[in-house]
């Protein structure tokens, strides 16, 4: 592409098409892996930028990432609201621009919606391989949106799980998610029912307030907690953040921005990056909770993936 192109414009659909988890996974194992290693001749992310939109209860997350071998310059940009529970509006709105690092022209706008659901449940996917209990069974899904169906794709297609449930407060939305997947589903009609004797729990909920308590956690359960992205809201409540072995995406990212830390005092044990670097143990006997709050690499890997495809395509 020269640089006094425009940049390519790629659509939601598109992107559903070209990224795949097989290829997101491996490659968010590494960058997340290199992310852990804070050296900055290979990657450059600080942590997001967040600018309230206090009419709208809502936020700007500003997501820049650098990787240097792999020469990409992107940022992701997404809304995100506190939303009621019955409301049909998205929680989450995001667009990725991508840079040329050499000359700082655009190369792309990319629809960072796919992204956003896609690298969010592939990086749970990672949490749970390292963590969950061995021969997990059950897997249980807090919330019916967005996330809920990106998170049951890639753990139905990466695990083989007997039971699958789900949990959202207006049951009609988790029955309506039961009936879009493939696959069988329980509807359930409490947390508690949906996560009594659950291996992996996966919390994607906009909960402001703790919906899973520890109490009904099974001792050894893995949890993925995605939702619940400011320092004062809540997914989890006190007893199941400090009784489990805590794992985060970025120490500073969970340091600044999750309630379930901040507001519990719960330590931080690792970061993902750090056990797939061999750095750190994976408790996979222990209660574990792995703290998502999402990082700009995530995107900018998802990013260069969508585009080289994107590429290889318009040169056939
Ligand atoms: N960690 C990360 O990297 C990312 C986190 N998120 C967060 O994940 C969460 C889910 O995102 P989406 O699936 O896109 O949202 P969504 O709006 O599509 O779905 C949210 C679901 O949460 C449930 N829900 C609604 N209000 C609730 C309440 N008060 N208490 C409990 N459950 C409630 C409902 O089942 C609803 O369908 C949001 O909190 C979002 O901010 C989103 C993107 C990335
Ligand atoms: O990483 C991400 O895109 C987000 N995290 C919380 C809301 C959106």
């Amino acid at each position: 592409m020269d640089m006094t192109d425009s940049p390519a414009v790629i659509k939601q659909d598109e992107v559903e098409g070209l990224l795949l988890y097989k290829d997101l996974i491996p490659r968010l194992e590494v960058a997340m892996g290199k992310f852990s290693k804070r050296n900055s001749d290979e990657l450059i992310q600080p942590v997001r930028t967040v600018i309230p939109l206090q009419k709208y209860n809502g936020f700007l997350g500003l997501m820049p990432a650098y990787m240097v071998h792999e020469d990409v310059l992107c940022t992701k940009m997404v809304c995100f609201y506190k939303r009621e529970s019955g409301s049909t509006l998205p929680s989450t709105q995001a667009t990725v621009l991508v840079f040329d690092p050499e000359y700082g022209n655009l190369k792309a706008v990319i629809n960072g919606d796919v992204i956003t659901a896609k690298r969010t449940a592939a990086v749970s996917a990672i949490s749970a391989k390292l963590l969950m209990p061995g021969q997990s069974e059950v897997l249980a899904i807090l919330g019916a949106g967005h996330q809920a169906v990106s998170h049951y794709q890639v753990f139905t297609e990466t695990f083989s799980f007997r039971e699958v449930r789900v949990w959202s407060p207006r049951r009609e939305t988790a029955a309506k998610f039961a009936s879009s997947v493939d696959g069988a589903v329980s509807v359930c009609d409490s947390v508690e029912e949906a996560v009594r004797g659950a291996d992996v729990i996966v919390t994607v909920t906009r909960a402001t307030e703790p919906v899973l308590l520890g109490k009904w956690v099974k001792p050894g359960a893995h949890v993925a907690a995605v939702g619940a992205c400011r320092p004062d809201w809540r997914e989890l409540d006190d007893d199941l953040m400090r009784e489990a072995v805590v794992y985060v995406d970025s120490r500073e990212g969970a340091t600044a921005e999750s309630g379930d830390i901040i507001l519990s005092g719960a330590e931080v044990f690792a970061e993902l990056g750090e056990v797939l670097n061999g750095n750190k143990p994976a408790h996979r006997k222990k209660t574990t909770v792995f703290k998502s709050l999402g990082m700009g690499v995530q995107d900018a890997v998802s990013a260069k993936l969508v585009f080289d495809q994107w590429e290889q395509q318009r040169k056939l």
